[in-house]
């Protein structure tokens, strides 16, 4: 892992870092904020700081949510370390949308692991977010027998759009081994097996057999998966969101938990004249903050 920017930011440092991903077998780039209890003598030597990752959109790179969401100063009020992975691999020797749209391809890997030539050369968002990428990081920043940062353990896991489907993907597909301590999303695709860019996306990564599609799908997921302890769910999501009706619908998970141990714990809050932008993110931001505190056992 190489650094290539450390940025002063609120009480702690946003480290801007690139490596060679055995997964997508590209160089990746990622941010990594570490919040102000990283760098205060203060803390115990035995506790480890918990991290939330923070899945970004279509066409967003680790800088737009490092930038624009405000993280920052909930990890700093909390003391937890922020994950912004990118959302592809890049550069000319990957594949990308036939037509250069910016719903597939560069910018839009969906965090799911490709099955189809091309895509599958270097499309392995999955492992690469959910394995290669916290193993990666503990190495990294973990070294010389101290480790004071919890990529691997005490982990929640969020995103917005593209990536509020794959917060949601990975934390139910990791949930039997309690991957994830907890998981929200921002105006997620909740049904991509049903929406546009989700049948794009799933048919150019994983082909025509609908059954590979189930195994990512947060819909066909949730109703296999037994919830367990006081797991819940909380998702946002703007009235005025222009990809509402005909790519999020978030009514559909609402409808898949009806009847399975999940109904009454995943949390819609349909927010009045929010569209699907950062001012939407970071107003609500600090709810989803300390929902991540409390379930990192934080407050
Ligand atoms: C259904 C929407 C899929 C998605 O990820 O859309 C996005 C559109 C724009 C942004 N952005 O500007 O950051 C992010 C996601």
């Amino acid at each position: 892992m190489k650094v290539v920017k450390e940025v002063f930011v609120c009480g702690g440092k946003l480290i801007k870092l690139s490596h060679k991903s055995i997964s997508t077998k590209t160089s990746m780039n990622v941010n990594v904020y570490l919040p102000k209890q990283y760098y205060s003598q203060d803390l115990p030597r035995k506790e480890r700081i918990p991290t939330v990752v923070f899945l970004s959109g279509l066409t967003c790179t680790p800088d737009n949510a490092s930038e624009k969401a405000f993280w920052q100063f909930q990890a700093d009020k909390y003391g937890f370390a922020m994950v912004f992975p990118d959302t592809s691999p890049r550069g000319d020797e990957v594949a990308s949308d036939p037509e250069g749209s910016w719903d597939f391809g560069h910018g839009a890997g969906f965090y799911v692991n490709a099955t189809q030539e091309p895509y599958a050369q270097h499309y392995m968002m999955y492992d690469y977010i959910h394995k290669e990428l916290p193993q990666t990081l503990d190495s990294h920043f973990n070294k010389d027998g101290v480790a004071k940062l919890d990529f691997q353990d005490n982990v929640a896991i969020t995103g917005h759009s593209m990536g509020g489907f794959g917060a949601l993907s990975g934390y139910l597909r990791g949930y039997s081994e309690k991957r994830y301590k907890s998981c929200s999303a921002f105006a997620p695709i909740v049904n991509p097996s049903k929406v546009p860019w989700g049948q794009k996306a799933f048919k150019g990564y994983l082909g025509d057999e609908r059954a590979q599609w189930q195994a990512y799908d947060p819909c066909s997921l949730i109703k296999n998966v037994r919830r367990t302890g006081d797991d819940k769910i909380l998702i946002h999501i703007g009235d005025a969101d222009p990809f509402l009706e005909e790519h999020l619908k978030p009514e559909l998970l609402l409808e898949a938990v009806k009847s399975t141990s999940w109904q009454g714990h995943v949390q819609v809050k349909k927010v009045h004249g929010f569209d699907h932008s950062y001012y939407f993110i970071s107003t609500f931001v600090p709810e989803h903050a300390e929902f991540h505190a409390k379930n990192l056992g934080l407050i």
